[in-house]
């Protein structure tokens, strides 16, 4: 289920990563890697474990300066530019990080309403007014916002740091793992949100997963990493089709049957 904000291969990138290479000492994780990202598109980034989806995350979003290569974003090439520049780029984007990430002793109004206060300068009462907007965004009900990340289930938890990531209406969306820890059904409720989001605000969001279900729901394009690079980023018919080993027994699998069987129910006579 592809919704119609799906990205024109006509338009320029909006995100344009161009012989990028991550090495830890002698550990190289990328070499030489390429990736677009759309806009409007919701890309899928898989991978088998260590293959480098969260280092390139963290490169895109400046958290981890690559070893080499170019970043382009919004058109403007990301390494070059100096600090204060870089963050104007960076507050177009909004980061959901795989735990969550949110301040245990505050509530969650009190979380999303920081950024508001730090980066806009919105006064305390505006900027939780604010939050309780964006908390409702994120489909958490009115009477959340004045509880503690301690007082939540795991589900909610997503929820509420998806609501900090929109704080500052961002223009690209970075999700690292969103689903894990969910069980199937809020699993399946989130990938309905991050859709809604992505038509509701016209976001592009570069997602990273290992949920199956997440790219047959909600990804136009799936982006899969091997040996440092991406072997292969296009439609989930194409990627499933592609000769590999890895992506064989990923899509192929039992799993993989399982969210393609879920994906394209078959018709009763
Ligand atoms: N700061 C760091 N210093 C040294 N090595 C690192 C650092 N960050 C990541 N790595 C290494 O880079 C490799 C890729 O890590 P990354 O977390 O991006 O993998 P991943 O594809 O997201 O894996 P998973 O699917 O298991 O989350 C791993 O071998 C990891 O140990």
């Amino acid at each position: 289920m592809v919704s119609a904000a799906r990205a024109s291969r006509n338009d320029a990138p909006l995100i344009r990563v161009r012989g990028l290479a991550n090495r830890f000492g002698a550990h190289s994780v990328h070499e030489d890697l390429d990736i677009d990202l759309y806009p409007g598109e919701i890309l899928g980034v898989v991978g088998g474990s260590g293959t480098g989806k969260s280092v390139l995350l963290r490169s895109i979003v400046g958290l981890l300066r690559p070893s080499a290569g170019h970043i382009e974003v919004f058109g403007e090439d990301l390494l070059g530019l100096s600090a204060r520049d870089r963050s104007r780029v960076e507050r177009r984007f909004g980061v959901l990080f795989q735990r969550g990430a949110l301040f245990t002793s505050l509530s969650l109004q009190e979380n999303v309403a920081l950024p508001l206060i730090e980066h806009i300068g919105l006064s305390r009462a505006d900027a939780e007014a604010l939050a309780r907007v964006k908390l409702a965004l994120a489909g958490l009900p009115g009477d959340a916002a004045i509880k503690y990340p301690a007082e939540l289930s795991g589900g909610m938890i997503k929820r509420a740091a998806l609501a900090r990531a929109l704080a500052l209406d961002p223009e690209v969306l970075f999700l690292d793992e969103p689903t894990a820890g969910l069980d199937p059904i809020g699993a399946a409720a989130f990938d309905r949100l991050i859709l809604t989001l992505r038509d509701a605000l016209g976001l592009s969001v570069f997602l990273v997963t290992h949920d199956l279900d997440t790219l047959y729901t909600a990804c136009d394009r799936v982006a899969v990493l091997s040996q440092g690079q991406v072997l292969v980023a296009d439609r989930l018919d194409v990627v499933a089709a592609t000769d590999d080993d890895w992506i064989h027994d990923y899509f192929h699998g039992p799993r993989g049957r399982a969210a393609h069987g879920a994906a394209h129910p078959v018709e009763e006579p």
